[in-house]
C-alpha cells in the first residue's frame, strides 16, 4: 500500500506542530515511494491534526498520480520539494517548517549563507571534523515560489551542500534525507543550532573556534 509513508509523516508534523514549528498551517513534509513518486502534505492544512486524506501523491514531473480528496491542492511549495529530490536522488524524505528562530536567524546573516556554530550536534548532520567549518545555503524568499525553487536547483546543481539543510530568509528551512525518520532528526539539530545561535547573540558569545595557545 503507497499510503503506509504517510503515517510518519503525520507523527512528525504533529510533533513540529506542537514544537510551534508548523502553526497556522505553515510548512509541508513529503516522503518518496520506492517508485519515485511522493506524498505531500496538501495545501493549507493544520498541521498538528492531520489524517491520510490531507495527502496528495505526485509523480517526479510534479504530476498528481492519487488524490483522496477531490478539490484538495499539493502544498504550494510543492516546486521546493521537487527541486530537492531532482538534486538528490537518494532523498527520500523532505521536510519545511517554520520557525521564530531560523527567522531570525536568516535576519543575522547578510550573505547568502549562514555559518554554524563548531558544535558537537554537526555530527548528527553527517560534519565529522576538527573545528568545522560549515554553513547552510540562504535563499530568498520570493512570493513565486518556484522562483525561489529555480534558485536552489541551480544552486545544488554546482555542487552539494555540507549539510542536508537549506534556509530560505523570513520564511523557514527545508532538509532532505535518506529517510522520514533522519529528516525528522535533521529538522530537529537544525533548529537546535539555530537555537544556539540566537542565544549566543543575546550572550555576545564570538562563536569563532578558539584554541587554548
Ligand atoms: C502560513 S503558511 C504560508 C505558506 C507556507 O509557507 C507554507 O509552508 C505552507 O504552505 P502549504 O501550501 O504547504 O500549506
Ligand atoms: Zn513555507
Amino acid at each position: 500500500m503507497s499510503g503506509d509513508l504517510r503515517s510518519d509523516l503525520i507523527a512528525a508534523a504533529k510533533h513540529f506542530y506542537d514544537r510551534g514549528w508548523m502553526v497556522g498551517t505553515a510548512g509541508n513534509l513529503s516522503a518518496r515511494l520506492p517508485d519515485g513518486s511522493f506524498w505531500i502534505t496538501a495545501s493549507g492544512r493544520a498541521k498538528g491534526q492531520l489524517t491520510e486524506q490531507d495527502f496528495i501523491r505526485m509523480n517526479s514531473d510534479g504530476a498528481i498520480v492519487e488524490q483522496p480528496v477531490a478539490d484538495s491542492r499539493p502544498s504550494a511549495e510543492t516546486s521546493i520539494h521537487l527541486a530537492v529530490y531532482n538534486c538528490f536522488p537518494d532523498a527520500k524524505a523532505c521536510y519545511h517548517v517554520h520557525s521564530i528562530e531560523a527567522n531570525l536567524v536568516s535576519r543575522l546573516t547578510v550573505g547568502d549563507a549562514v555559518p554554524l556554530p563548531a558544535i558537537e550536534m554537526l555530527k548528527g548532520l553527517g560534519v565529522w571534523e576538527e573545528n568545522p567549518q560549515v554553513s547552510i545555503p540562504l535563499f530568498t524568499n520570493y512570493l513565486e515560489v518556484p522562483k525561489i525553487a529555480k534558485e536552489i536547483g541551480e544552486f545544488f546543481a554546482i555542487g552539494a551542500p555540507s549539510v542536508p539543510a537549506l534556509l530560505i530568509r523570513d520564511h523557514g528551512i527545508t532538509v532532505w534525507a535518506d529517510s522520514p525518520a533522519a529528516a525528522y532528526n535533521y529538522v530537529e539539530i537544525v533548529e537546535y543550532i539555530f537555537r544556539y545561535t540566537i542565544a549566543a547573540r543575546q550572550l555576545n558569545l564570538d562563536l569563532r573556534f578558539e584554541s587554548r595557545d
